[in-house]
């Protein structure tokens, strides 16, 4: 707000009674003033003495030598020196005088306003009036096409006003809103708390009526006043920017593609997690491996990562720089696979494009061929591969040219392939070459201090990955993580955190936000259970119950084991059974 302050002339010399008309003429040359004031002992404004009055003075023959004193006009007004340009408007439409003093509080002079002065401010008002207007224009446009919500309170908390995007939103009227309490309107926004902190907060995803928002509470200063805040509601975005995200990364990915040509490996040793001492014995094997051309054989569980071990040893191969080829042979028809493997040539069989088409091993050239579920293979394309291995050359399908390639071959398989021998479903001679190095990758229940590091991996790139903020998970969630047996291993794991971290609330996964299946198998299922008039149980004895059958399972059925796992004695274990009469002992 501008006041008299910041456009009168500042004077720091005032006139006293007793001085002189000498010292008045002096005075009124020196600060190009036509009326100066005049103060008492204690340098409080007591009159002015005008240029007028001195003319009169001179026309009479007044000595220059005469004190002020008498001829002093008193009835003036003052201004103050925090008088608003609107109250100075006010005061000039009824003032006779043409200048006024302006006083600070003790009523000692500190400036003087002329009609000049006052015209200057009005002008400098203007200026600052269409320079507002423009501001305003253009604020209105930018919080008009805004693409989040904007809601302004007064600092009494009364909304002062909402963007037409949130009005939409909440098929609001606007003229129903104005200057009401925003609690009664927007509750969960909590935009006044601000006022208490006076600091500007980003809160935390919350969902109203299905929508899912981040409020933004700003508080709004004046000087170090807060004169009201500003809510800024992101809602729209977050699902559209994901979504926009995605079909980015999707045409990123149809580039790489188009110009890579080739596949090439996506994962180097770096990028498997693990802290276990066999994996990490596992890495070394893997890197050594990847050195030669041997052929080597992954197994382990489904979803304990060969692929990414396949990846690897290719990534640190001196092959890197060439394909990486996979072929699941689980996922192609049997009547394809020959023809995926080995390609064909120009009119190989109805259908068949007319020139012809290069196989994987081909594509290979030079790099890695992956067989996954190599384990799935019919016998006759097991020999086939056989004979491929042994001899490094093959025909095309319907094709008479000897074809010959530089390639290493990786498997997987999470079958028992050595029973499958036994059974004759897999060739003794192909399982033996294929299997010349072997890598078991233990499954992820007797590594179980991965799950804590693959899950933080997992949270922060699925945040990236979804443009959440999930920041951790409750203390019992990481319990049923631990308890749980993974069958479906890192694949597994990786589902969960995925399902949870579209359930969780307040940026914290809890046990609500598991599967309800994982939390039956581990017994926690009870804690979620609604409250039932039926079940006499409490929740303390829900989870003694469930810590004894934990203990059970744990120590296999051995009760001196499960109570030093429990820390109580065999006879309160007792007691315990016969009270929980539904445990069974494995
Ligand atoms: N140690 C690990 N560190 C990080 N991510 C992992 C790890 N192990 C597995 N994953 C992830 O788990 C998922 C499953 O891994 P992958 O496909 O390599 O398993 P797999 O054993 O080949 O499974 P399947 O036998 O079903 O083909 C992938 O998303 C992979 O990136």
């Amino acid at each position: 707000m501008i006041n008299v302050k910041d456009f009168m002339t500042p004077i720091q010399e005032y006139l006293q009674p007793n001085q002189t008309l000498h010292d008045a003429i002096f005075l009124m040359n020196k600060y190009r003033l036509n009326t100066l004031p005049v103060v008492d002992a204690s340098e409080k404004l007591i009159g002015v003495f005008t240029r007028s009055v001195l003319y009169q003075q001179l026309l009479s023959n007044e000595k220059m030598q005469t004190s002020i004193g008498k001829f002093i006009r008193k009835d003036i007004g003052t201004i103050s020196e925090d008088t608003s340009v609107e109250e100075l408007e006010e005061q000039i439409a009824v003032s006779e005088v043409g200048t006024g003093f302006v006083v600070d509080k003790t009523g000692k002079p500190i400036g003087v306003i002329d009609k000049a002065d006052a015209i200057k401010s009005f002008l400098q008002k203007t200026q600052l009036l269409t320079e507002q207007l423009k501001w305003k224009s253009l604020l209105q446009t930018v919080i008009d096409n805004s693409y989040d919500g904007l809601v302004m309170v007064n600092e009494k908390g009364n909304i002062t006003f909402v963007s037409p995007s949130l009005i939409e939103l909440f098929d609001l009227n606007p003229h129903e809103i104005e200057d009401v309490p925003i609690d009664s309107i927007f509750p969960h926004f909590e935009l006044t708390t601000v006022f208490k902190t006076g600091i500007a907060e980003i809160s935390d995803f919350m969902e109203i009526k299905g929508i899912n928002y981040i409020v933004h509470r700003i508080p709004v200063y004046q000087e170090d006043q807060i004169i009201g805040a500003i809510g800024k509601i992101v809602y729209r975005q977050l699902q559209e920017v994901r979504e926009r995200f995605r079909s980015y990364e999707k045409l990123e990915k149809q580039n790489d593609v188009a110009t890579k040509k080739a596949e090439t490996s996506r994962f180097t040793f770096d990028e498997i997690l693990s802290h276990n001492s066999q994996m990490e014995k596992l890495f070394r094997s893997g890197m050594k491996a990847a050195k030669g051309k041997t052929t080597i054989m992954i197994r382990g569980e489904s979803g304990t990562g060969k692929e990414l071990f396949a990846h690897a040893i290719h990534s640190a191969s001196n092959r890197k720089n060439g394909p990486f080829i996979t072929v699941n042979c689980a996922a192609i028809p049997e009547h394809l696979l020959e023809s995926e493997f080995f390609g064909y040539d120009e009119g190989a069989f109805t259908g068949a494009k007319q020139k012809g088409k290069a196989g994987k091993f081909e594509m290979a050239d030079g790099g890695t061929l992956f067989l996954d579920e190599v384990g799935d293979m019919s016998l006759q394309l097991q020999a086939k591969l056989l004979r491929v291995l042994q001899e490094r050359e093959f025909y095309r399908v319907g094709g008479t040219n000897r074809i010959s390639v530089d390639v290493r071959i990786i498997t997987a398989t999470h079958q028992k392939l050595e029973e499958m021998v036994e059974g004759g479903k897999f060739r003794e001679d192909l399982f033996y070459r294929l299997n010349v190095i072997s890598i078991e990758i233990p499954p992820l229940r007797k590594r179980k201090e991965d799950i804590l590091q693959l899950s933080h991996a997992f949270i922060s790139e699925l945040n990236k990955q979804n443009g959440t903020s999930i920041i951790g998970w409750d203390p019992v969630v990481e319990q049923a993580l631990m308890e749980y047996d993974w069958p479906g291993n890192v694949r597994e794991l990786r589902n969960v955190f995925e399902r949870a971290m579209v359930f969780a609330e307040n940026g914290m996964i809890t046990l609500e936000d598991l599967p309800d299946y994982l939390l039956k198998k581990i017994g926690m299922s009870i804690f979620l259970e609604e409250e039932n008039e039926n079940c006499d149980k409490t929740l303390l004895e829900k989870a003694e119950e469930m810590a004894i059958k934990v203990a059970l399972k744990k120590s296999d059925g051995n009760k001196s084991k499960a109570c030093k796992l429990l820390g109580i004695s065999r006879s309160v274990l007792y007691d315990k059974l016969k009270k929980y009469d539904d445990i069974k002992i494995p």
